[in-house]
């Protein structure tokens, strides 16, 4: 039977809010602006803006082995709830994806319980040690989306080289957590001011942005294409942006904490505002803001990274890095950016949804009769608190608890299927 969503409004290619309706049919979008077809099952779209379902190129589900922070099940849900219809699963579980047996047995959890399209990477290196390196090939032909040791930067040059070069033979995509070891220091937050205020220690921004500068020479020597997560430092933008202009293959993603916080927000030595990269400063967060207006960076990631409770309780140093995403990424860039007019909406759904499948050469982004029927409705006039509490995700960790915000995601459609309605 065929779903028909009316009133509803769209982007059309200027960018412009126009009304018009969705046709369904075997989880495929079959018509757009169509009339419904008898007996359609409607939902009614009470004048909101769908937009493609999001991707996410760089989350963290945790199962298998740390299903205390977060099984697939929940992760996806939370996605859901985010209004993410596609996202690509970071390899830093245990066991690593490093092998065909491990990432078959990754597929099977995600076929029993994702409820949004999950895309396992695959690691560069075996058990993400850096150490030996694993068979892309042989991983890409079962599916792996991309290779990555996400959590960790790859400290050999030649690892990294070799690995571009058999990822260049087959097209696959080289993705990289750029940290020098060498670089971190002990450090739990930004080297600058307010590490110091805080009497903690400071990670300086060279750590990342001398990794990416190698990465982008080595891709270059390769004939890779690469693609570095998290970009959080104004030497960082630079660099990729001086490699874009040299003809190197390289792509980018920034994630919202990154582009809405810097290191003198945060208030307290309160792990809850630990995350890799950390918050860097003032000039930092322009910078990142300004590769995206300008090309430089090409997408918006989460990273979301959930954590227990228990382990963000007590200050930074001893506390995991990371933060969850999923599901305060879309109303928070909105109501920052697209409200005050620095981002169209059309930006910020490209940079969410069309630009990260279109580098990850994905199917996806789109609204386009015979695209997967991947759609969030999302009310853009909504405002609401963010409740930590009320998150789908087993996580609570994000430094946004108690901010305002507008532009909710009311309704997911996972290839023609509600995965995710507003609680009323
Ligand atoms: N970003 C983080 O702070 N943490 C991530 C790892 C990562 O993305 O580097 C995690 O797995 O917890
Ligand atoms: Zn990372």
């Amino acid at each position: 039977m065929a779903t028909f969503i009316e009133n509803i409004k769209m982007l059309n290619d200027h960018g412009e809010l126009v009304k018009t309706t969705i046709t369904i049919e075997q989880g495929k979008i079959a018509a757009i602006g169509e009339s419904k077809p008898e007996n359609a099952e409607v939902i009614d779209g009470k004048g909101n803006f769908v937009s493609p379902g999001f991707v996410d190129v760089h989350v963290h589900l945790r199962e298998p082995g740390f299903e205390h922070k977060e099984t697939i099940e929940t992760g996806t849900r939370s996605a859901a709830r985010g209004g993410f219809t596609t996202i690509c699963a970071m390899p830093n579980t245990k066991p690593v994806p490093d092998s065909v047996e491990n990432l078959e047995y990754i597929k099977g959890l995600i076929k029993n319980s994702a409820v949004v399209r999950v895309l396992p990477y695959g690691s560069l290196t075996v058990d993400e040690a850096g150490e030996k390196r694993t068979n892309i090939a042989e991983l890409k032909e079962h599916g792996a989306v991309a290779f990555s040791d996400d959590g960790v930067g790859v400290q050999l040059a030649a690892t990294m080289y070799e690995q571009m070069q058999d990822a260049a033979k087959v097209g696959a995509i080289v993705v990289a957590h750029c940290e020098d070891n060498s670089l971190i220091y002990g450090g739990v937050m930004h080297e600058g001011v307010r590490n110091k205020q805080l009497g903690l220690p400071g990670i300086p921004s060279v750590c990342e942005s001398v990794q990416i500068a190698r990465d982008v020479l080595l891709a270059e020597a390769a004939g890779a294409r690469y693609h570095v997560c998290h970009v959080s430092t104004k030497e960082s933008v630079r660099t990729v942006r001086d490699a874009k202009k040299a003809g190197i293959r390289v792509t980018a993603e920034v994630c919202p904490h990154h582009l809405l916080l810097e290191d003198m927000d945060i208030p307290s030595d309160d792990a809850n505002w630990k995350m890799n990269p950390p918050l860097r400063a003032s000039e930092d967060k322009k910078a990142l803001i300004e590769g995206l207006l300008d090309g430089t960076i090409d997408c918006i990631a989460t990273d979301h990274a959930p954590h227990t409770t228990e382990e963000k309780c007590c200050g930074m140093v001893g506390a995991p890095f990371g933060i969850v995403g999923f599901e305060t990424a879309f109303p928070l860039l909105y109501t920052k950016f697209v409200e005050t007019g620095i981002f169209t909406l059309k930006q910020l759904v490209d940079w969410m949804a069309t630009k990260p499948a279109e580098i990850f050469e994905l199917p996806y982004g789109k609204i386009e009769v015979g695209a997967p029927a991947d759609l969030t409705i999302i009310d853009l006039n909504k405002e609401k608190t963010i409740d930590a509490n009320e998150f789908y995700s087993k996580g609570r960790n994000t430094p946004f608890n108690g901010w305002k915000a507008k532009g909710w995601p009311v309704m997911t459609i996972f290839e023609g299927n509600v995965v995710y309605k507003e609680e009323e």
